[in-house]
């Protein structure tokens, strides 16, 4: 695929994102868009360097224009932890093996690490290598991806600066990407400089919750874009992973300008954030000092600057930090005694991510057993395994219903449908046909942009055991991007299946 296809292809599917979703953020949600689909590529670079893997030593030059990374990855092992992620104590953060490997070397592709990690790393040996357990790429290999650019890759630029952080070492690499910048905003790199190891088997961790509590989180970041999009296994993990806070008064939980780890839903209690618009302080007041400052007026604090915003039960703060890697942009200090629920950016990023991967393995087993799809390369297959979504339904219930207009189309990956028509003038419905797994339906009205032919029902199960219908879903877009070329084959089959494929005849 070329570059400008490439791109068109991903402005596409952006735009139909945005016009499903409509953010009110459209700007955040595009960012975040463009984020995951990043992460989504190098995972799946990481796949295919690691089926290379098994041939012989991967080379850049294998990869298929699908799997071309701007700038390749450097698997080379960490040999340094992060920084602490907040000043805020009473609560480490979760930091499992599997999401902070200190060494790739006993996986040489089992951890996703992308442009950028060496800011984290503080690890900028790039040099060529002969074992496939350091294998890593030469930067000067890569060519600018803008002529006007000397810099080899777009996210080499986190910022004009040139003073590396005591936190993150500079590379001894000359004009190269991976020198962090002093300024707070760009102190840590961007999620998707984040290593997250999607093969890890360590289970997130999960702190007991009761019903109340859990639908009270639930109803306080049901509205909140970094949450929004979760599927509910992906919000269980979530939800499961935080844990208690209780936060005394007059504690700062956040301090503007620090590193941004960890996201906040208050349970009780209330906080005040606070901008300081000029330069931060080189030192802030110990926590003694602060105790005594008098505030003089409510809406100013000496030392924090004027505030912007309360936060009280059921407000969800600090969440920007689980997917950016911005320095805080404010201060929040508890005004009364509060309990906050905490959530780490590692333990949110490893659910996200490795449901996500976990997700389009699964989908890839499944999509390569579907007889419609059997001439597909597996490349493509995977595509559309990264869009399908799942959906269960109860017996009876009707997935699509006739007449209706079509905008899915669908594979049965569990439990078995009935196809059932009804026609004018004719009492009742009538079966016409049975649906099983790794079978699809719904094509017919996408294809030939028709009301849906039949409707689909789940079976009503005579034994229990058996499984609920549960479907694999893709939207018009997909179905027409991603399908397009079978659509030939759909069409022979619907009229050998269905009898005459002219509307209403059937
Ligand atoms: N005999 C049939 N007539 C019409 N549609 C059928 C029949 N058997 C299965 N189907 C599927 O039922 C689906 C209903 O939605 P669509 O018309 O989009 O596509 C239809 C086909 O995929």
């Amino acid at each position: 695929m070329t570059s400008s296809s490439t791109f068109d292809s991903l402005i596409a599917d952006l735009t139909r994102d945005v016009q499903r979703a409509q953010p009110k953020d459209t700007l955040q949600f595009c960012t975040s868009w463009f984020q995951r689909r990043l992460e989504e590529q190098r995972t799946r670079t990481r796949d295919l360097l690691a089926q290379l893997a098994q041939r012989g030593l991967p080379s850049i030059h294998e990869l298929p224009a699908e799997f071309y990374s701007d700038c390749p990855v450097p698997f080379a092992s960490r040999n340094s932890t992060p920084t602490p992620v907040s000043s805020f104590p009473p609560i480490a953060p979760q930091r499992r093996g599997s999401t902070f490997p200190t060494s790739t070397s006993s996986r040489p592709f089992g951890t996703l690490i992308v442009p950028g990690n060496a800011l984290l790393a503080g690890d900028a040996n790039v040099a060529s290598s002969s074992s496939l357990s350091d294998f890593s790429f030469d930067v000067r290999e890569i060519p600018p991806t803008s002529p006007h650019s000397t810099e080899p890759n777009p996210f080499a630029r986190f910022d004009a600066g040139t003073t590396p952080t005591s936190s993150y070492p500079a590379s001894g690499i000359e004009n190269n990407y991976l020198q962090a910048h002093a300024s707070a905003m760009s102190r840590r790199a961007s999620v998707s400089a984040e290593p997250i190891d999607v093969e890890s088997d360590d289970p997130p961790p999960v702190y007991p919750k009761t019903p109340e509590q859990l639908r009270s989180i639930k109803a306080s970041i049901a509205n909140n874009f970094v949450f929004r999009d979760l599927d509910q296994e992906q919000e269980t993990g979530v939800l499961n992973a935080m844990k208690e806070v209780h936060v005394k008064k007059g504690e700062v939980i956040i301090r503007q300008g620090d590193d941004g780890d960890y996201c906040y839903v208050v349970e009780s209690g209330l906080f005040h954030c606070y901008i300081l618009r000029d330069s931060l302080p080189t030192s802030w007041p110990s926590a003694d000092a602060l105790s005594r400052t008098k505030l003089a007026h409510p809406g100013f604090h000496p030392v924090f600057g004027p505030k912007v915003m309360e936060c009280k039960p059921g407000s969800c703060f600090g969440e920007l930090a689980l997917m950016y890697g911005h320095a805080r942009a404010a201060t929040v200090q508890a005004m009364e005694p509060s309990v906050v629920w905490a959530l780490d950016r590692i333990t949110f990023r490893t659910i996200v991510l490795k449901i996500a991967h976990r997700r389009r393995t699964m989908y890839e087993h499944f999509l390569s057993t579907v007889p419609l799809l059997s001439s597909l390369e597996p490349v493509e297959r995977s595509k559309i395994a990264d869009t399908l979504y799942s959906r269960v339904y109860q017996d009876g219930e009707s997935v699509v219903s006739q007449g209706e207009t079509g905008d899915t189309f669908f594979f049965i990956e569990e439990g078995e449908a009935v196809v059932i028509k009804s026609s004018e003038g004719e009492r009742g419905e009538i079966i016409v046909g049975n649906l099983k797994k790794g079978d699809y339906f719904g094509e017919l009205s996408l294809l030939r942009l028709e009301p849906r032919a039949a409707t689909v029902r789940a079976v009503n199960r005579t034994d229990s055991s058996q499984s609920k219908l549960k479907v694999a879903a893709l939207d018009t877009y997909a179905f027409t991007r991603l399908l397009g070329p079978l659509r030939d084959l759909m069409e022979r089959r619907a009229k050998e299946n269905y009898g005459l494929i002219t509307r209403g005849t059937y």
